[in-house]
């Protein structure tokens, strides 16, 4: 079968006022019955995405799609089907979710996802759904900047960050890393450790891979909560899925003062790469807040940056 026969499913990752995650089980006698799902189902013919999202929830739960945003799109091959997920995130409705058609349902905190049996297709889906839109990378020339750096951060609604500190002075690391892990344990942010650092402690949240570290592994780091990778190109892309990456950051998407020699990848081509992949990946260089909406639309979990996240 080819991608070209794929069913194509729009899929809601639906959420309620406190982030809670409504789940639906699948009849017993359907594909991949008796599994947890988003609720969903296939395009009618001539129906858009978006239509066949706000029929198919209404019809399986009773909700009215207000406000939905693209979060990531799954091509699976199961034994006997091939499907596109085209999964969107719905942060506003009208009404309260009902089983209509007789399913068990219920509303699921992020962290609590993987206590439930979902079809082989969704753990890319479940990993996008716990990932926020921003993913901050800090640095900064000395401590004080640092600092600053975090406080502009936090001041975006940051909540997940990668600490990097390439430009830092070694002698001022281990205490920049302890003053940056103190602030963001108490507001709940959580912290990648860039490779390329060395530190003795390793109590951060996740492992963020260089590049050439991410192609030296032939499997994904142990005991990492979160494992991500920076990747630039399609062979990157797939080799950080092939171990089992969380997620991908890729870049340049457009020219960079900071990387003024790399050959920026443009819109088209950063889509047509993340297309390829089932993974979250965060788009990085030249971009900024306003261009959210653009970033999601193309496919990506959302906007990655350093200076991104400083005004
Ligand atoms: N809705 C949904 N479908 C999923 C998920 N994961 C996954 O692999 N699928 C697959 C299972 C099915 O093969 C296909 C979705 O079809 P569906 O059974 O929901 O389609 P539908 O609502 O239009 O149902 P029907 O009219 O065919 O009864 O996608 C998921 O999380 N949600
Ligand atoms: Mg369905």
């Amino acid at each position: 079968m080819t991608v070209n026969s794929a069913v194509h499913v729009a899929v809601g990752v639906i959420r309620d006022g406190n982030g809670n995650i409504l789940l639906t089980q699948r009849a017993k006698h359907a594909h991949q019955g008796g599994l947890w799902e988003f609720p969903g189902g296939k395009l009618e013919a001539d129906e858009t995405v978006i239509q066949a999202l706000r029929r198919e929830l209404r019809e399986e739960v009773g909700i009215t799609v207000r406000t939905a945003k693209p979060l990531i799109k799954i091509n699976h091959r199961y034994p006997d089907l091939q499907v596109l997920l085209d999964v969107w995130q719905v942060f506003e409705f009208a009404g309260a979710a009902t089983a209509l058609e007789g399913q068990a349902m219920r509303w699921v905190a992020p962290h609590r996802l993987s206590d439930y049996a979902f079809p082989a297709a969704n753990a890319p889906i479940i990993t996008a759904s716990r990932l926020p839109d921003r993913y901050a990378i800090l640095e900064g020339r000395n401590t004080k900047q640092v600092l600053a750096n975090l406080d502009r951060i936090i001041g975006n609604r940051v909540d997940l960050l990668q600490l990097r500190l390439k430009t830092l002075p070694a002698a001022e690391i281990s205490a920049v890393y302890a003053a940056v892990l103190a602030k963001c344990r108490a507001r709940g942010i959580q912290v990648l450790l860039n490779s390329d650092l060395t530190l003795s402690d390793q109590a951060a949240d996740g492992l963020h891979l260089s590049s050439r570290a991410l192609l030296a592994c032939r499997s994904r780091p142990a005991n990492y909560p979160w494992v991500a990778a920076s990747c630039h190109n399609l062979a990157e892309l797939r080799h950080a899925e092939h171990i089992g990456a969380d997620f991908a950051v890729l870049a340049p998407v457009l020219p960079t003062s900071t990387h003024p020699a790399a050959q920026a990848l443009g819109w088209e081509t950063m889509a047509g790469l993340i297309a390829q992949v089932n993974l979250p990946v965060f788009a990085l260089g030249g971009l900024n807040l306003d261009d959210m909406d653009r970033v999601l639309h193309a496919g990506a979990q959302g906007i990655a940056g350093i200076s991104a996240f400083l005004s």
